[in-house]
């Protein structure tokens, strides 16, 4: 399995430096020089700063066609880059990080996906983003939107994240952040740490594929991990893990097509008929029925840790939210503006031209 993560604008690189972190190839690109420079795991060659001739390096300032233009004009050599990291052998997803609500990630982010879909057309594309907070107003919940609409038309599938569900009141944004960086990364790298790796069932490339291979529809992730000596009922934690409190974003998981349930623990607590119990209710609760499903027994485990994904979701109360909100303000925008024309139109018709007030005056001067 290989996956190649690709961090676009400020937020979508932080993840992806994350993600390097771990051992992941990633490459981030941003219009902001001095948010590049901030970046600790990913190397400085695979750092690219786009359309500096249009915003000096400093960021779009969160213009989605300014940001939309910048990634348009260096797209060839965001293209040669990824081509020599990828090299000769396949890559099964790309991931592209990047947050909705601000310029760079919003309006580069389908640019991209577009450009990978044309030149990789046997690997997936996956979008991993966030989705803005309420307090931040209408500029990135419109942002949001539009990005979403267009995502949805070009990449497999959207892992959404709700930064309003995952930060905790009364954090301070940057650890807020922070923290909600590190759970993404967290659940999707241990998702991805156990396809292809040999266990009582495995998981491998083609399952995950076939399960993010959803025609832009949304997936989201969920967790739960346990002291192995305290969990009682292994049923209940695979449970927890699909529970909407665990997941990245609000969604009615009985919309979704397809899930995908990895258990790792030690071997004497994997039990088959908990596993079993659990499996059958998640397949009977969700549309699509289908289940792929990965046990990995570690001797060396001390912990239980369950990775759920599940895709092909359309109906979310995050994305449903964001979407009425920017259509209302959109179409209250537009009329506003409109109406603003027929008023000046209205006011300033009936006007003369100079000339009409003040006939001859030049051919006078002039003799
Ligand atoms: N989860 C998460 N969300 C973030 C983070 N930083 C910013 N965001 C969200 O992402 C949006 C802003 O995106 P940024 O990545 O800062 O903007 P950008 O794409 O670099 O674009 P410009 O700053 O306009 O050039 C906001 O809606 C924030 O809520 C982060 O580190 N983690």
């Amino acid at each position: 399995m290989r996956a190649l993560i690709i961090g676009v604008g400020q937020c979508g690189t932080k993840i992806a430096d994350l993600f390097a972190l771990v051992d992941f190839e990633a490459l981030a690109i941003n219009t902001s020089k001095s948010d590049l420079e901030y970046l600790k795991h990913i190397p400085e060659e695979r750092r690219i700063l786009v359309g500096e001739s249009l915003t000096g390096g400093k960021g779009v300032n969160a213009n989605p066609v300014l940001g939309r233009e910048a990634i348009k004009r260096d797209l060839p050599l965001v293209m040669k880059k990824i081509s020599s990291m990828v090299g000769y052998s396949d890559v099964d997803i790309f991931f592209l990080t990047f947050g909705f609500g601000g310029g760079t990630g919003a309006g580069g982010a389908p640019v991209l996906a577009e450009a990978l879909k044309e030149e990789y057309p046997d690997s997936l594309v996956v979008a991993i983003g966030a989705l803005p907070l309420k307090e931040e107003g209408i500029r990135p919940t419109i942002n949001a939107a539009i990005t979403i609409d267009k995502l949805s038309k070009v990449v497999d599938s959207i892992i959404a994240i709700d930064n309003n569900k995952l930060k905790e009141s009364a954090e301070d944004i940057s650890k807020a952040y922070e923290k909600i960086n590190y759970t993404i990364v967290e659940r999707i790298a241990s998702l991805l740490a156990l396809i292809d790796v040999p266990g009582e069932q495995t998981l491998d490339a083609s399952d995950l594929k076939f399960v993010l291979n959803a025609f832009g529809s949304f997936a989201t992730v969920g967790y739960a991990k346990a002291e192995a000596n305290k969990v009682k009922n292994l049923s209940r934690l695979i449970l927890k893990s699909f529970e909407n409190e665990g997941l990245y974003l609000e969604a009615n998981i009985e919309s979704a097509l397809y899930g995908l349930v990895a258990i790792h623990g030690p071997p004497e607590l994997l039990k088959a008929k908990d596993i079993f119990e659990a499996l059958e209710y998640l397949t009977r609760k969700i549309k699509g029925k289908q289940i792929f499903r990965g046990f990995y027994p570690d001797p060396r485990e001390k912990e239980i840790e369950v990775v759920t994904l599940l895709s092909g979701i359309y109906e979310s109360k995050s994305i449903e939210d964001i979407v009425v909100t920017a259509k209302k303000y959109a179409h209250a925008f537009m009329k506003a503006k409109e109406e603003a024309e027929t008023k000046k139109k209205e006011l300033l018709t009936g006007l003369p031209d100079f000339d009409d007030i003040y006939p001859g005056e030049v051919d006078e001067r002039l003799g």
